[in-house]
């Protein structure tokens, strides 16, 4: 196999400020590559024309796809038009325009909730498009399958070294902490930190409290990357995950106590619980000698050090990320 990122390269991460991109900078830029950025202030990625332009100028070596439009479970599901359509136009820009400037390598960053709803666990790649997907994530579900589709598209007509990684719920700093849109884990450090700030009895957590969830620190995700980016070449997603997984109420409990909540943590039924299981197999990644390294306890402390030093930032809401 010949050098597929050679030190130095120059890497353009699209979607730098979030809470994916901004780890794949910081690993990159650890490790000897240079990162080239462009904010969505300057440049739209649902904009075909503007990205073909941009990428054409800045000629980048390789390309990494971590923008999209992304959030938890209530997010997925009252905004489906934004998950669909925002999704595919990111990913026809950014796919297409790289290989029609002449990038050869690019790794595109799907999500665990492709797989179908009631996959055999752990969740072996080859389960892809075996059964029906969640409900409450479908459209981005959707979005996400038609970007392997498209990176496996190019490597089959092209030839072109694109591959797909398929991460398990994620966690780190730069997480989005909206208490409607975001994802369980930072909702919870936020609710759990206010309610014991204000004395409060009681966090009521959505659903059921039974739902599995294996979580990944982002820190971990973005090493990953970086070892797929320099030796991975197969067609398919390969996915990244912790191997562990937890129910809802134990993850609210690991939670409270890092944070320090003493009181009482209830369930609202009404709230969605989505999947009742995603646990990936993750053994693909594991051969390539990549492994986790921060437990669960330890980065969640971690996260909420940072939260707490970055000025406790409230995230995005609804409409700042649907811009
Ligand atoms: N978070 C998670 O738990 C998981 C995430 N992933 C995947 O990782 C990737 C990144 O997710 P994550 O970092 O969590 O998401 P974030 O919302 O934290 O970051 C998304 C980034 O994409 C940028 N972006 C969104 N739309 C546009 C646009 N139209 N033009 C330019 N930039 C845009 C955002 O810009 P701005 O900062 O300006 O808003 C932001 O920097 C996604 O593909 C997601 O599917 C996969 C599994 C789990
Ligand atoms: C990464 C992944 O993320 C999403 O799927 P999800 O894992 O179901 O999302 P989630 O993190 O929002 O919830 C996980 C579980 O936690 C429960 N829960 C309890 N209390 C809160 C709470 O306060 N907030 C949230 N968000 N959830 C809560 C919630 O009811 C659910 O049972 C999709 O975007 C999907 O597309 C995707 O890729």
């Amino acid at each position: 196999m010949g050098v597929l990122l050679p030190l130095g390269a120059r890497v353009f991460v699209a979607g730098h400020r979030g809470l994916v991109g901004s780890a794949i900078v910081r690993r990159l830029e650890a490790d000897g590559y240079r990162v080239v950025v462009r904010g969505r202030d300057e440049l739209d990625l649902r904009d075909a024309r503007a990205t073909h332009e941009f990428l054409e100028e800045a000629a980048p070596d390789a390309v990494v796809l971590a923008a999209a439009t992304v959030g938890g479970i209530m997010a997925n599901s009252r905004y489906p038009v934004d998950f669909l359509e925002d999704n595919l136009r990111i990913q026809l820009s950014v796919i297409t325009g790289s290989h029609a400037t002449g990038v050869h390598r690019l790794l595109f960053l799907g999500s665990s909730c492709i797989y179908p709803k009631l996959a055999e666990q752990p969740i072996s790649e080859d389960s892809l498009l075996t059964g029906p997907l969640e409900p409450t994530n479908q459209p981005y579900a959707i979005a996400k399958i038609a970007g392997i589709e498209q990176v496996n598209a190019y490597r089959c007509q092209y030839g072109r070294a694109y591959i797909s990684a398929m991460p398990t719920n994620l966690y780190g700093p730069g997480d989005n902490f909206d208490l409607e849109n975001s994802h369980v884990l930072p909702a919870l450090i936020r609710r759990f930190h206010d309610a014991r700030e204000a004395g409060q009895p009681e966090v009521v957590l959505w659903g059921s409290g039974t739902p599995r969830r294996e979580f990944l620190h982002v820190d971990d995700l973005a090493e990953a990357c970086v070892v797929l980016l320099r030796t991975y070449d197969e067609d398919g997603p390969i996915n990244v995950g912790s191997g562990t997984d937890l129910t809802i109420r134990e993850l609210g409990e690991t939670v409270a106590a890092v944070v320090g909540y003493e009181g009482n943590i209830s369930f609202d039924p009404a709230r969605p619980d989505g999947t009742p299981r995603k646990l990936m197999d993750g053994s693909r990644i594991r051969e390539l000698g990549w492994a986790p390294r921060i437990g669960l306890r330890d980065g969640i402390a971690a996260t909420y050090k940072w939260w707490l030093e970055a000025g406790r930032p409230t995230g995005k809401s609804a409409a700042s990320a649907r811009r």
